[in-house]
């Protein structure tokens, strides 16, 4: 099914966010008839969330913006269990201290994206559910919910399937995780008549088990909505478990590194990023995307502040952009151009800036490198130098004990004494 009637369905198809649905009409009617309220999962397993959850932050902001409400739920209870969908091994324990140190500086990106002063309707809300399964007593919660759960079935899902095949272990707390996400998504419909989970495609088996459960304990109908799983056109997934984690908090990833990340998306990444992680148009990226050649690097640019200013504010984005055209563009010192090494007796004794050219490769010969210096193409650490007698010292070395030597706008060379 291709054509939603609902804006939230037509919105997150158009901009690639579905994966899976459990009922796509069914869904699609409710969506279409009422304000319909949803939630999204985020355990304590790091300070900071990042770039992959982010595409379930996008999520629930496309829900709040097409008329709906979002809760976004902190695992304050199941961050005390850990997932294990897909998990090759058991997560470690968190104490108490770390999982509640962690809730409170994950939490802090999300009005970013959402609105949570808009009131009872269409109004975000966070909630943790600590407050609930915390306080679960064993015995009543094993009659009241465990006995509405198949052991073979739950051994059936793929989620854990991996684990059992290899026969590595996957203990009996673990086990349980999926029982207490399904009993969350009961008690968020109880509480406040949520009726939609999501999350990202490793969770599906875990959001089945509490359409399940509300089936079996009389709640009205649940439904599923999964998003892909983010891989960078080169297969690597995005998640903490990945190299450099593209985190989401300032104090983790500052803003100008975020930018830069996402100014250095590979080419064929470019367009399903527009669609998923900015709110442009869709026609706006439609345009962008057909635009191939060196401006490629220009959308990238676009790309980059685009998503920079929804998280950092966008006179941050704009600085980061700015602190980066300097960098690259205007050249300002950067360490991986290329080098060329003189005796630091030869530059303490001064050397002429004919000669200095030709030794870094700029002229052929000196009467070449005249015509360069009297053109006004010469630059030393990016100042134009007229005098073709000019001598280079000791005193031209920068901070960075390098002399910057420059013809025309591309061509530069770090003079580095030996
Ligand atoms: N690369 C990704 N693409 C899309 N969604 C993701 C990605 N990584 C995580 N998510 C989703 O974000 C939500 C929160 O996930 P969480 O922050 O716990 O990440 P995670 O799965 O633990 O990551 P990691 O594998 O790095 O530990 C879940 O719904 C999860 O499916
Ligand atoms: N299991 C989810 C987090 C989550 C926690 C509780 C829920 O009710 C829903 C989702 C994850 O690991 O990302």
């Amino acid at each position: 099914m291709t054509s939603f009637k609902s804006d939230f369905l037509r919105t997150m198809h158009e901009r690639g966010f579905i994966h899976q649905i459990s009922d796509e009409s069914g869904l699609d009617d409710l969506l279409a008839k009422e304000t319909v309220t949803a939630y999204i999962g985020f355990d304590p397993t790091a300070p900071s969330l990042h770039a992959g959850g982010l595409i379930q932050i996008m999520m629930l902001h496309w829900f709040q913006a097409t008329g709906h409400q979002p809760i976004s739920l902190m695992g304050g209870g199941t961050g005390m269990v850990g997932d294990p969908s897909f998990k090759e091994e058991a997560r470690q324990l968190m104490t108490l201290d770390t999982i509640e140190s962690n809730i409170a500086s994950i939490k802090r990106v999300f009005a970013n994206y959402l609105d949570y002063d808009k009131g009872p309707k269409g109004g975000a809300s966070m909630v943790n559910n600590a407050e609930w399964l915390r306080e679960l007593n064993y015995l009543e919660f094993l009659r009241d919910v465990g006995r509405h759960f198949s052991v073979n079935r739950m051994l059936s899902f793929d989620s854990v399937k991996t684990r059992l095949d290899r026969e590595q272990s996957l203990s009996f707390l673990e086990f349980n995780y999926m029982i207490l996400q399904a009993y969350d998504f009961v008690e968020l419909n109880k509480r406040y008549d949520c009726r939609l989970q999501m999350g990202g495609s490793d969770q599906w088996g875990n959001i089945i088990n509490g359409i399940d459960l509300g089936h079996r304990m009389g709640t009205p109908q649940l439904y599923a909505l999964t998003s892909p799983l983010l891989t960078t056109s080169s297969g690597a997934k995005m998640g903490k478990s990945v190299n450099g984690a593209v985190w989401l908090n300032p104090d983790m990833l500052s803003a100008y590194d975020f930018w830069q990340y996402w100014r250095n998306t590979e080419d064929a990444d470019v367009a399903r990023f527009l669609k998923l992680y900015t709110t442009l148009p869709m026609d706006e990226i439609a345009r962008l995307s057909a635009l191939g050649g060196s401006e490629i690097n220009e959308v990238k640019k676009i790309l980059a502040t685009e998503i920079t200013a929804m998280l950092h504010g966008r006179e941050a984005a704009e600085q980061a952009a700015e602190t980066a055209r300097r960098t690259f563009e205007e050249g300002a010192l950067d360490a991986n151009l290329p080098s060329v090494e003189v005796p630091r007796g030869e530059l303490e004794g001064g050397l002429g800036l004919l000669t200095l050219l030709v030794r870094a490769g700029l002229a052929a010969s000196n009467g070449e490198a005249r015509r360069h210096v009297q053109g006004g193409g010469v630059r030393i650490n990016d100042v134009t130098v007229a005098d073709e007698r000019k001598l280079i010292g000791t005193d031209d070395l920068t901070g960075e004990e390098v002399v910057k030597l420059s013809l025309g706008k591309k061509k530069h060379i770090l003079v580095r004494p030996a």
